[in-house]
């Protein structure tokens, strides 16, 4: 198994560390808290690809920067998915996910203001990467609890089969890795 995969994107070139999931199954780490000029760049392309839409939406955490910059330079506000319930949210409500690279089962919750902000909105949901689609799913849940329409699903990477679908937008495709390749 390489230690690390060559990514390009948006015009960008990056080593990304391979990393165990499972017994036989790796995946290469994007992680963009830090790498602003990806950020930056990432939101530029996507923001190009985009469909018309009112408000973007992401979940914690990686995809929290990427929301931000693309909100930026669109003008648009973004609306965060939460992972847990904090003291401030009022009416949460909830629903389930497991990604790829978590573990445990975990929850996204949105409160009654942001669920009021997405009705009747045209919401981009955007994430770095799109894997299993779980994380996406429980997005999409989300915005048809609030009464939105999602306009787009848009990632910086489609990991593994993921880049095979066609309902997605997406700037590149990454690997999966097994022990047999
Ligand atoms: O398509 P999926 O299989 O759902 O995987 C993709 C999701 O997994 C990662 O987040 P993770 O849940 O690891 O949380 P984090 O951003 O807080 O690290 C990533 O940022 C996506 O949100």
């Amino acid at each position: 198994m390489p230690k690390t995969y060559t990514l390009q994107v948006a015009g960008l070139t990056r080593e990304l560390p391979i990393c165990k999931v499972n017994d036989g199954l790796y995946i290469a780490a994007f992680i963009m808290f830090s790498d602003v000029e990806m950020t930056v760049r990432c939101a530029e392309e996507l923001l190009k690809k985009a469909p018309a839409f009112d408000v973007l939406l992401t979940a914690e955490s990686k995809g929290i920067p990427l929301a931000y910059e693309m909100s930026r330079q669109s003008g648009k506000q973004y609306i965060l998915a939460r992972k847990s319930v904090k003291l401030y949210m009022r009416d949460p409500i909830e629903v389930n996910v497991k990604s790829i690279t978590t573990a445990a089962p975990q929850k996204m919750y949105l409160d009654a203001d942001a669920l009021g902000y997405l009705k009747g909105k045209r919401v981009l949901i955007v994430d770095d990467v799109i894997s299993t689609g779980r994380s996406l799913e429980s997005l999409e849940g989300l915005v048809e609890i609030a009464g939105g329409t999602v306009a787009g699903k848009a990632a910086v990477l489609a990991e593994g089969e993921a880049s095979e679908r066609e309902d997605i937008l997406f700037l590149a495709p990454l690997p999966l890795f097994t022990d047999d390749k």
